[in-house]
C-alpha cells in the first residue's frame, strides 16, 4: 500500500522512513515537496499520492520560538493536520498524527491519562492541541500518538545538546523540577510500525486496504518511567563518560526559575500508557534502557 510520510527529515520522520518500509511503498516528503503552511499544496500532494495511510511526522517544534511566531506555528501544528485528516477521510485512508505532553499544564499529581483535560501553557502546546482537535473531529480513521521529550542521534534534541555541552563545559546546570519521559525517536517509529501492521491486518491483501474501525483516538506513546531533565542529563553524562573523555565535572540541579525561557513548560509531563497496550498490544521500554540502546546504536554504527 502507498504510505505518505511527512516530515521525513525530522527526528521521528527519519526513523519512520526505515520502520515503515516493510509495510508498503513509503512516499516520504520534506518541507520542499510538501509545505504544511500551504493548505492547497497539502491537498494537491495527497491527491497525487493517493495513499492508504498518511503519517504526519512534520511539525513546528521550536517551543520557545513559537511564542513569537504563533500564526506560523498554528498553521503547521493546528490547521495542517485537519487538512490531512479531511483528505484522508475522502480517500478512506488512515491518518497517524503525533502530539505532545505539552498539551497539559503539568499541575496534576501522577500520570496523565488520554482523557485528562488538556490545558496548554505554551503557544506550541496550544497549537498541538488545536491539531489534535482538528484530527479528532475530521471523521477520518485516525490515531493520535502523544509522545514526550523526543531524542535521538539526529536533529535537535536534549541528548545532543547535553553531549555537546558535556564536551565543552565543566558544569551543566539543568532544571530538576520538570519531570517526564525521554523517548527515543527510533522506539516511536518502531512502535508506530507495529501498530500500523495491526491496524491494517484484516485488509492486508485488499487492493484498497483500510484501517480497522473502532480504534480511532488518542494514545500515549512515551517511554516507561520518568525522570527530571536534570536526571536525564546525569544519565547521559554517566553513560557517555563510559565511552569518551568529557570536560564535564558536575551536573547541578536548578529550579525552573533559574533557567528562564520564553515558553512555560509543564512541571509534570508524565503520560500513562495503557490504551496502546490494550488496543494494539504495544508497550514501550523504560527511558533508561532506551537511552542505552540509543547510545549503543551510535557506538556500533
Ligand atoms: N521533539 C520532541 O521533543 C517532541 C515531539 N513531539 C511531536 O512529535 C512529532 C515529531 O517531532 P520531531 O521528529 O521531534 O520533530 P523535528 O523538529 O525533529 O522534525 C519536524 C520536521 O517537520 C518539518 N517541518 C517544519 N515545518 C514544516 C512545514 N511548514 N512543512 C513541512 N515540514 C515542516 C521540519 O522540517 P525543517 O527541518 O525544514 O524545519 C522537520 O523535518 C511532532 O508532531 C512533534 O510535535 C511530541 C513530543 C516531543
Ligand atoms: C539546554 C538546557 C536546557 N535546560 C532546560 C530547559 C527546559 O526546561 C528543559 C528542556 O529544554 P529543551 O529546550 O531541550 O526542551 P523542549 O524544547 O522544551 O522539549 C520539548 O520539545 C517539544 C517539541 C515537546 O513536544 C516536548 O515533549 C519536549 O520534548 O531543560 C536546562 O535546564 N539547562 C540547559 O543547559
Ligand atoms: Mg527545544
Amino acid at each position: 500500500m502507498n504510505i505518505l510520510l511527512t516530515g521525513k527529515d525530522g527526528q521521528v520522520g527519519w526513523e519512520l522512513q526505515r520502520a515503515l518500509a516493510p509495510l508498503g511503498k513509503v512516499v516520504a516528503v520534506g518541507r520542499d515537496a510538501l509545505d504544511l503552511a500551504d493548505a492547497d499544496g497539502i491537498r494537491r500532494v495527497v491527491r497525487d499520492v493517493a495513499p492508504r495511510l498518511i503519517v504526519n511526522a512534520a511539525a513546528y517544534t521550536a517551543v520557545d520560538k513559537a511564542e513569537s511566531e504563533p500564526e506560523l506555528a498554528m498553521a503547521i501544528n493546528g490547521i495542517a493536520p485537519g487538512i490531512l485528516a479531511e483528505e484522508a477521510r475522502r480517500l478512506g485512508a488512515g491518518l497517524i498524527h503525533y502530539s505532545t505532553d505539552y498539551v497539559f499544564d503539568g499541575a496534576k499529581q501522577g500520570e496523565y491519562a488520554e482523557d485528562d483535560t488538556p490545558n496548554p501553557v505554551s503557544v506550541y502546546g496550544q497549537t498541538k492541541l488545536a491539531g489534535e482537535r482538528a484530527v479528532s473531529s475530521s471523521g477520518a480513521e485516525h490515531l493520535i500518538f502523544r509522545t514526550s521529550w523526543v531524542y535521538g542521534l539526529r536533529g535537535r534534541n536534549f541528548l545532543l545538546t547535553m553531549l555537546r555541552l558535556a564536551r565543552e563545559r565543566a558544569e551543566l546546570r539543568v532544571v530538576a523540577d520538570q519531570v517526564g519521559a525521554p523517548t527515543w525517536s527510533r522506539m516511536i517509529a518502531e512502535a508506530t510500525a507495529i501498530v500500523v501492521a495491526r491496524w491494517y491486518e484484516h485488509s492486508a491483501g485488499d487492493a484498497t486496504p483500510r484501517p480497522k474501525s473502532g480504534l480511532s483516538g488518542i494514545y500515549h506513546l512515551a517511554a516507561e518511567g520518568s525522570v527530571s531533565w536534570c536526571g536525564f542529563a546525569e544519565a547521559i553524562v554517566r553513560l557517555a563518560a563510559e565511552r569518551e573523555v568529557l570536560a564535564v565535572e558536575r551536573v547541578t540541579p536548578i529550579g525552573t526559575a533559574d533557567y528562564p525561557t520564553p515558553a512555560t513548560r509543564p512541571a509534570n509531563s508524565r503520560l500513562a500508557a495503557g490504551r496502546l497496550a490494550h488496543g494494539f498490544g504495544v508497550t514501550m521500554p523504560n527511558w533508561l534502557d532506551s537511552l542505552m540502546y540509543c547510545l549503543d546504536a551510535e557506538a556500533k554504527d
